[in-house]
């Protein structure tokens, strides 16, 4: 069952115009990051209930994806972060195929795995990481 409401996009320039882009042309194939990469993801607002749209990099294997709220090595988490772990219902966009996941935040051994497959998929995960004492979280999402 898909999410229904309003959406809006991020305020911040340059990932406004990459989220329009995705939608114009229906294809997360139309934009990248450094050549790798990107698939949409939409999450419930925690405050105001409207959907949030957010390119994220494409980590995936074998059919199963991984979400990185990165935020590039920022002390804080993604605002995202806490919309998912308020609503784990959330919708993915690989290239033009959308289907909704629930979200659920790994760690340990499970989490160490996801990790090197979102290093492997974005290399600069690692020097992020690397940035700040914030421990990067990862989500596995599993289809609903
Ligand atoms: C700027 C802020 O965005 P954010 O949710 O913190 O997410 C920051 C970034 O992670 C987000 O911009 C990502 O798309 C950036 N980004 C990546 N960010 C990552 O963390 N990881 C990635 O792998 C990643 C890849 C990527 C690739 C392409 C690209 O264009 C962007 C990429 C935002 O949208 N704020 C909104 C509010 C959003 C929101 O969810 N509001 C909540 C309330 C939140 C509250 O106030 O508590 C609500 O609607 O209820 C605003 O200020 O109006």
């Amino acid at each position: 069952m898909p999410l229904e409401g309003e959406y809006e996009l991020s305020p911040e320039g340059w990932v406004r115009d990459q989220t329009e882009k995705i939608l114009e042309t229906g294809t997360t194939e139309s934009v990248d990051i450094k050549g790798r990469p990107v698939i949409l993801l939409t999450t419930r607002g925690v405050k105001s209930g409207k959907l949030r749209k957010v390119p994220l990099m494409r980590v995936e294997h074998d059919g199963e994806y991984a979400i990185v709220a990165s935020l590039g090595g920022a002390p804080k988490h993604p605002v995202w972060y806490h919309n998912v772990k308020a609503d784990p219902h959330v919708e993915l966009q690989d290239g033009t195929v959308t289907k909704d996941y629930d979200a659920q935040e790994i760690t340990g051994e499970e989490k160490a795995i996801w990790w090197e497959r979102g290093v492997a998929a974005f290399p600069d995960y690692a020097d992020y990481q690397e940035k700040t004492d914030r421990e990067i979280p990862v989500f596995k999402l599993t289809e609903r």
